[in-house]
C-alpha cells in the first residue's frame, strides 16, 4: 500500500483516478480549492484537504509516496481571454508543487498533460517526438509545465511521467464530467437528449475530413485511470516520460451525436455553426509509448459503451436525487 497526494481530485478526472487508487488498496488524500470541483466527487475513503495547490507546503510531508497532479483550469476558450489566470494557477501552482515536494522529499510525480501541448498536428496519429506548437494559452501552460518538470527530473531527481490526455470521455460509477459551464461535446450532446437544450452547434462542417466535422480520440475516463497507476510504478528517478493517451481511433463530431442517439433513443436536433477558433480539424494519438514503458492497454474503446457510462451518469447527476452525499473524510 502506498499513500499518494491527488491534487485536482475534486475534479473530473482526479476523482476517478482518485477512486481506482483506493480500490487498489492505497491512501490517498485529495487537495483541491474547489474552484472547478464539488465536494461530493471526492472519493468516500480520501482524506479531504480544502486548500490551494499554491500553499502545497502546508501539507506535503515525507510519508507521501508520490503526487497525481491534476488541478488546473483547464478550458481553452478562457484562457484565450484571460491568460494570466492560466499562467498563475497552471504554471505557479505547479511551481509551488515542486518546491514543496523537493523541501518534502517526495520525488515521485504524475502530471495531467494535454494533446493541446501539440497544436496542429503536422503527423496523423501523433507521437511523442512530434512538434510541440499549442495554439491556446492553456495548451502553452501545460507544456511549460512539462518543461519544467523535464528540468526537475534532470537536477533533481524526480521520478516523473506527464501523460497527454486526448479527448477523455465517459464516467465511472458516481463520478463522471461536471463541468460548469459545460464545453465538452459529449456531456453537451447528452444535454440535448435529457431535452435541457434545444440543439448541439456542431462547430464547422467544412473541415478536410470524411463528414466535414472535426475528428477526436475519445478516451475512456477508466482506462485513462489505470494509466496513472501503471505510470505511478513505472516512474524512475531522474527521468521524465512523455506518454500520450488516446486509443488512436478518430470519431467526428456528427458520429458522435448519431451514436448519443442510438445509446439514449432520444432525438439530438443539430445545427451547424461557425468554426470554433483553435480547433485543429483532427486529433488522433499514438499511444505506442504508454503501450511499451506502462503496459498500458485500453479496454473501453467502443464509443457506444463510453457514452453510455456517460448518459447513466447525466441521468444520475440530474436526477431528484442529486449526487449524493459528500465523500471523504475532511481532514481540519
Ligand atoms: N477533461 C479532459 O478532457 C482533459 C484533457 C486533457 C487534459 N486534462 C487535464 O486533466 C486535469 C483534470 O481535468 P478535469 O477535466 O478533471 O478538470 P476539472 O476542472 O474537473 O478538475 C480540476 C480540479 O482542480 C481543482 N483546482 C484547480 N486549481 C486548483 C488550485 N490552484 N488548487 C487546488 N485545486 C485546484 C479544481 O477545483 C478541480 O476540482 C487538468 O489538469 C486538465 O488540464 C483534461
Ligand atoms: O458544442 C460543441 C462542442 C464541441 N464541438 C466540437 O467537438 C469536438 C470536441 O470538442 P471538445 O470541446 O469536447 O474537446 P476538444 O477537442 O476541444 O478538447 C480536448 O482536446 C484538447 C486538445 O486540443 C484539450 O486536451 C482539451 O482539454 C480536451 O478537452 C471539437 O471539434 C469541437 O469543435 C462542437 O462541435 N460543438
Amino acid at each position: 500500500m502506498s499513500n499518494y497526494l491527488v491534487t485536482g481530485g475534486a475534479g473530473y478526472v482526479g476523482s476517478v483516478v482518485a477512486q481506482h487508487l483506493l480500490e487498489a488498496g492505497h491512501a490517498v488524500t485529495v487537495l483541491d480549492n474547489l474552484s472547478t470541483g464539488f465536494r461530493q466527487a471526492v472519493p468516500a475513503g480520501a482524506t479531504f484537504i480544502e486548500g490551494d495547490l499554491r500553499d502545497a507546503h502546508r501539507w506535503l510531508d515525507a510519508t507521501y509516496d508520490a503526487v497525481l497532479h491534476f488541478a488546473a483550469f483547464s478550458q481553452v476558450g478562457e484562457s484565450v481571454q484571460q491568460p494570466e489566470k492560466y499562467w498563475t494557477n497552471n504554471v505557479g501552482g505547479t511551481m509551488a508543487l515542486l518546491a514543496a515536494m523537493r523541501t518534502a522529499g517526495v520525488r515521485r510525480l504524475v502530471f495531467s498533460s494535454t494533446a493541446a501541448t501539440y497544436g496542429e498536428p503536422v503527423n496523423t496519429p501523433i507521437a511523442e517526438t512530434d512538434p510541440t506548437a499549442p495554439t491556446s494559452p492553456y495548451g502553452a501552460t501545460k507544456l511549460a509545465v512539462d518543461h519544467m518538470i523535464t528540468g526537475e527530473a534532470a537536477a533533481h531527481g524526480l521520478a516523473a511521467v506527464s501523460l497527454r490526455y486526448f479527448n477523455v470521455a465517459g464516467a465511472y460509477g458516481s463520478h463522471g464530467e461536471r463541468h460548469d459551464p459545460e464545453s465538452h461535446l459529449i456531456p453537451l450532446v447528452l444535454q440535448v437528449a435529457q431535452g435541457r437544450r434545444d440543439a448541439i452547434s456542431v462547430y464547422g462542417d467544412d473541415y478536410p475530413t470524411p463528414d466535414g466535422t472535426c475528428v477526436r480520440d475519445y478516451l475512456h475516463v477508466a482506462d485513462l485511470a489505470e494509466a496513472h497507476l501503471l505510470a505511478v510504478a513505472a516512474a524512475r528517478p531522474g527521468e521524465h516520460l512523455i506518454c500520450n493517451l488516446g486509443n488512436g481511433n478518430g470519431f467526428s463530431v456528427r458520429e458522435v451525436i448519431e451514436t448519443v442517439r442510438k445509446v439514449t433513443g432520444h432525438p439530438v436536433p443539430e445545427v451547424t455553426a461557425a468554426r470554433r477558433d483553435g480547433d485543429p480539424a483532427v486529433l488522433v494519438a499514438s499511444a505506442r509509448t504508454a503501450i511499451d514503458r506502462l503496459g498500458w492497454r485500453p479496454t473501453r474503446t467502443d464509443l457506444a459503451d463510453i457514452i453510455a457510462d456517460a448518459w447513466a451518469f447525466a441521468r444520475a447527476t440530474t436526477s431528484p436525487d442529486g449526487p449524493g452525499p459528500a465523500g471523504g473524510t475532511s481532514q481540519r
